[in-house]
C-alpha cells in the first residue's frame, strides 16, 4: 500500500483503447478462422477488463477460461517470482489457445505462464497484451499481439491495478507522485 500522494495523468483514453481492440480482433479473427472453437485465457487479475472487450469484438466461436497469477502483490517492482494462485477449468489440450494480458513489463508474468501452459499441449498457443513496456524487459519474450507500446512509466485504469486500487478506471493512465513535484 502506497502511502505517498499521487494524481493519475491520462495515457490512453478508453476511445483509443476501443478502436485499437477492432483493429487486433480482426487480425485475430484472420489468424484463428479455421479454429474450431478458440480458448481465450484471461491472466487475472489485471485482464477482466480487456478480455471482456476483447471478446464481444471477436466474431469466433470462443471458450473463456482464466488463470490467476503474480509477481506483483502491492509493490511497484516485479519480485520475479510468479506464482500461479488458480489453474484453468478446461483442458486445452490439442486446443488453440490465446492468451490475454493486460501489460508486459519485465515479462517475467507472461514468459512463465506460457510455458506452464506450454506444457499442457495445446495445438497453438499465441498471447495477447494490451501494453507493452519494452524499455522493461529482462526476459526475452515477445507477445503475438500487441496494443500499445508505452514508455517506462508506472500505469493503472483499465483492469490494472496500483496496491487493488484504480482497476475500475475506463483508460489508462500513468501514476505521478505529488511529493516529487518542485514546491
Ligand atoms: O511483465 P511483468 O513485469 O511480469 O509484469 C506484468 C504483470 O504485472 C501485473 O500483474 P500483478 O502481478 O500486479 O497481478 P494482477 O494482474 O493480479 O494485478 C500485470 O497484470 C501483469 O500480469
Ligand atoms: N499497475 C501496474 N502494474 C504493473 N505490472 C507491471 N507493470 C505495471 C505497471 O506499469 N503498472
Amino acid at each position: 500500500m502506497s502511502h505517498r500522494p499521487y494524481v493519475i495523468d491520462q495515457m490512453i483514453s478508453a476511445k483509443s483503447i476501443a478502436a485499437r481492440i477492432e483493429e487486433l480482433s480482426t487480425e485475430i479473427e484472420k489468424d484463428f478462422r479455421d479454429t474450431d472453437k478458440l480458448v481465450v485465457v484471461g491472466l487475472l487479475r489485471g485482464s477482466f477488463v480487456f478480455i471482456a472487450d476483447l471478446v464481444r469484438e471477436l466474431d469466433l466461436p470462443v471458450e473463456v477460461d482464466f488463470i490467476e497469477a503474480s509477481s506483483y502483490g502491492d509493490a511497484m517492482e516485479s519480485s520475479r517470482e510468479v506464482r500461479i494462485f488458480k489453474d484453468l477449468r478446461g483442458r486445452i489440450e490439442g486446443r488453440d489457445v490465446l492468451v490475454v494480458e493486460d501489460i508486459i513489463d519485465t515479462g517475467h508474468t507472461l514468459h512463465h505462464v506460457m510455458a506452464y501452459l506450454e506444457a499442457k499441449g495445446p495445438a497453438r498457443l499465441k498471447s495477447i497484451a494490451l501494453l507493452d513496456k519494452p524499455a522493461r524487459r529482462e526476459v526475452d519474450y515477445k507477445p503475438d499481439y500487441i496494443g500499445f507500446e508505452i514508455p517506462d512509466e508506472f500505469v493503472v485504469g483499465y483492469g490494472i491495478d496500483f496496491a487493488q486500487r484504480n482497476r475500475n478506471l475506463p483508460y489508462i493512465g500513468k501514476v505521478r507522485f505529488t511529493d516529487d513535484d518542485p514546491a
